[in-house]
Order: structure tokens, then sequence, then C-alpha cells
């Protein structure tokens, strides 16, 4: 840790960081960087601590001194604004964030997202403390040329479906499509933050990740979760084939997504943190371009690879079609296609993600094996004998 330098050589001075969120998958994982590789504090706030909780006990660890956990629900906590105080940035995580909410609980995901937001926006702009934000790739919608006929070799050009964060529109569905609360919540409070920086000097930077993936991401039914809840996709894959049952494909898995390695996308946020005269007034995509694959094809990849690292042969039929309204509810809309420009990033903080999908997926599944795989068996014998 001694000696650590900036991108600009000069030196890293400790600071203390307010982490709003820190209970959560990007969370526990910056909690972790942040611990083993910097002298900084952490101020960790969430209503969870399950994710943390090898970094917070025994208090013999070597960090004990540098991480405080806070359990606070930020909707209604007057603790916040002291935090935020004491720290030197805030970074702001907590929100309600998987996709199935977002069309059955609207009025959830639209306070999470945007109105319990504002407070943070607000204690950092009055107190003149940086913010780093995390938004959404979900902010551009649908790419243009979702709305090209079928066969149009503008389909092709990269010019109508590659997402800048300082060209592309956002493309949202109609009101009805209440998949689009979040997208459209995250847009806003990101406006707003923009806007405290022009009016009122915020020093702020906004992230935008594209479906970060890795060990600890969100939860799996029945063993450390709901067993009607729906996770994001990772979780979803990885319950059934941890129960060996299909893969649900919503609306024939067409969709397409680029994922990134969580501990990828955890080195592009420490380079902001530790670099504020290169982060401060921007909005980076965080994602990796290389490794896009259809939801289809994440299945089948997953498939292979949960066989290769459990020992366990595939099921004889590995995926089934559902449509959305079986599998969300009314209101569900998607993404078609998400691939992150990587200019700004590149240029400002000279960062590139390493990992490909293979390596991710198995690094991935081997941990989700290792945890859950037991626990599974065991909660499905129950079932049987009951
Ligand atoms: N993981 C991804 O790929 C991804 C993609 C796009 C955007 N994001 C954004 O990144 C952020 C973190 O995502 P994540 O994947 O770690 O999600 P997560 O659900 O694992 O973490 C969010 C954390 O915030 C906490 N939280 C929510 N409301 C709170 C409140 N009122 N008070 C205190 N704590 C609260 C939750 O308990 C949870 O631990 C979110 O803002 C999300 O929208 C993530
Ligand atoms: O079991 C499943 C789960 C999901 N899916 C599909 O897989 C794709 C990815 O689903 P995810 O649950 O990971 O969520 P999305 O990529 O649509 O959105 C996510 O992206 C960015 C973040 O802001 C959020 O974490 C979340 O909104 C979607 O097309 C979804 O319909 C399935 O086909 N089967």
């Amino acid at each position: 840790m001694a000696g650590r330098v900036d991108l600009d050589g000069n030196p890293i001075k400790p600071i203390t960081i307010c982490m709003i969120g820190a209970g959560g998958f990007i969370g526990s994982h910056l909690c972790e960087k942040l611990m083993s590789e910097t002298p900084h504090k952490v101020l960790a706030v969430d209503v969870y601590s399950d994710k943390i909780k090898h970094l917070l006990e025994p208090a013999t660890l070597p960090w004990a001194d540098r991480i405080q956990f806070h359990r606070i629900n930020i909707k209604n906590d007057s603790r916040l604004e002291g935090l935020i105080k004491m720290a030197d940035l805030t970074i702001n995580l907590a929100a309600i964030c998987t996709p199935a909410d977002y069309n059955t609980r609207p009025l959830d995901t639209i306070y999470s997202n945007f109105i319990d937001a504002l407070p943070v926006v607000k204690y950092c702009s009055e107190n003149g403390k940086r913010l780093i934000h995390f938004s959404t790739c979900e902010v551009y919608g649908k790419t243009i040329g979702a709305f090209l006929p079928k066969d149009s070799p503008l389909r092709q050009d990269p010019a109508y479906y590659v997402l800048k964060e300082d060209t592309s529109p956002c493309i949202f569905g109609s009101i009805e499509k209440q998949r689009w609360s979040y997208a459209c919540a995250k847009q806003l409070i990101e406006r707003l933050v923009y806007a405290e920086g022009a009016e009122n000097g915020l020093e702020f930077t906004i992230v935008r990740p594209f479906n970060w993936i890795g060990p600890r991401m969100d939860f799996i039914p029945g063993i450390d979760g709901p067993s009607e809840g729906v996770p994001r996709v990772l979780a979803c894959f990885s319950n059934n084939l941890l129960r060996r049952e299909p893969l649900k494909l919503v609306d024939g898995g067409e969709s397409q997504r680029t994922f990134i390695y969580i501990k990828d996308a955890i080195e592009a946020v420490l380079l902001m943190i530790e670099n504020p005269a290169r982060a401060n007034g921007h909005i980076f995509n965080v994602g990796n371009p290389n490794n896009e694959v259809t939801v289809r094809q994440l299945a089948e990849m997953m498939t292979q690879v949960y066989s290769k690292v459990s020992g366990e042969s595939s099921i004889e039929t590995p995926t089934i079609d559902v449509s959305s309204k079986e599998f969300y509810g009314e209101g569900y809309d998607d993404s078609d296609k998400r691939i992150p420009d990587m200019t700004i990033i590149n240029r400002q903080l000279g960062w590139n993600p390493k990992t490909s999908l293979w390596d991710l997926l198995e690094s991935t599944l081997t941990y989700q094996h290792r945890t859950y795989a037991e626990a599974v068996k065991q909660a499905m014998s129950k079932t049987t004998a009951n």
C-alpha cells in the first residue's frame, strides 16, 4: 500500500468514503478491494450486512479500524447527513435494481431510485462533498437500430447501436410499459446531479454499469432470498442449474447483453475514486464490449460451464421458452442490445476490461456451486419428503 500514486504520479492521500448500499453486490466487492489494497476508510451504510460480514468480523482483521457498518435506511434516518459530512467522498449504490420489481412495484422503484437519492445529492452539494453516483446502462433504453426494419443493412452499422455517454439518446417505451420506471428515475437523478454540478459546483461522477456479474450477485430463491423472488439473470440461471431444471428464456432469449466481471469493473471504480481530477464532471460507461451474447447463448454457455465445474452432466432439455408476461407480468419490456462505447473512460482513466465471458462464468459458477449446491440439495429433499 505504501507509495501508491495516482495516474498523474501524485501520491494518493487516504480518504474517508461514505458508501451507501455497501452491503449489496457491488458494494461488497468495492469494500473488499478498498480494505485489501488501499489505506482508505469506509463508513458502510446499508440495511443489510450479510455480504460484507467477512470484512466486519472478527475485530482482529487487519482493516478493522478502517471499516464501520451503519445499519441505516436512507429513506428516513437523520444520521445520513452527519456521515456524509464526516466523509471526503460519498458513493451512492442504494437502489431497487432487479427488473422483476420495475413493472410490479413501480412506486417503490421510482421512490428508491429518485426520491431516496435526492437527500444524498443535496447533502453532498450543500457540504461541498464529492459524489460518485451509480446510475445504469438502462438509461439508454432501446437502441435506435431496434426501430429499423429487421432486414435493414443499417442495423449492422455501429452508429445505430453502440451506446455513447455524450451522444446517444435515451429511448424508453410508453408509460404503460412500467419496465421503464427504473430507467426513467435513474435518468432524472442523473440530470439532477449534472445540474447540481453545472449550477452549484457539485463535484460528481456518474457510473453507468453494463451488466456487472460475479459472486454474491442477488440471491438464490428459497436459500438466501424469498422462494418466489426473481433475481437478475445470473442468479436465475444459477438457480435453475443448481436445481437441475431448464433455464427459462424470456421471449425466446433474443435480447443481447455484454457482461463484465465484477472484479474488472471494480478496478474502474477505484480509478475514479483515486483520480478525482480525471473523473469529476464525467459520466462513464463501465462494461465489456467484447463479451456480447444473446440471452440464449448465455444460457448455453452457463450450462456448459456449470457442467464442467460441478462434474454433473447437463439435463436433457437445458432451456425452455417462456413469455415475458408469464415470467415478469404485465408491463415488462426489454432493452434489445447494449454495447458500451469505451472512448471516454479509456481517455480519462486508461481503463479496459480484461476477463472473457467464459473465464468469468467459470470463476462465478465455481463459487455458486461451492456456496449453494449442498443447501439446494437439502432444500429439495425436504420438499420431496413433505
Ligand atoms: N449490478 C449491475 O450490473 C448494475 C447494473 C446497472 C446499475 N447498477 C446500479 O448499481 C447500484 C448497485 O447495484 P448492485 O448490483 O450492487 O445491487 P444490490 O441490490 O446488490 O445493492 C444495493 C444495495 O442498496 C441497499 N439499499 C437499497 N435501498 C436502501 C435504503 N433505502 N437504505 C439503505 N440501503 C439501501 C440494499 O440493501 C442493497 O444492499 C444500483 O444503484 C444499481 O442500480 C448495477
Ligand atoms: O430467468 C431469466 C432471467 C432473465 N432473462 C432475460 O435476461 C436478460 C437480462 O436480464 P437481467 O435480469 O440481468 O436484467 P437486465 O439486463 O434486463 O437489466 C439489468 O441491467 C442493468 C441494471 O440497471 C439492473 O441490474 C437491471 O435492470 C433480459 O432480457 C431478461 O428478460 C431470461 O431470459 N431468463
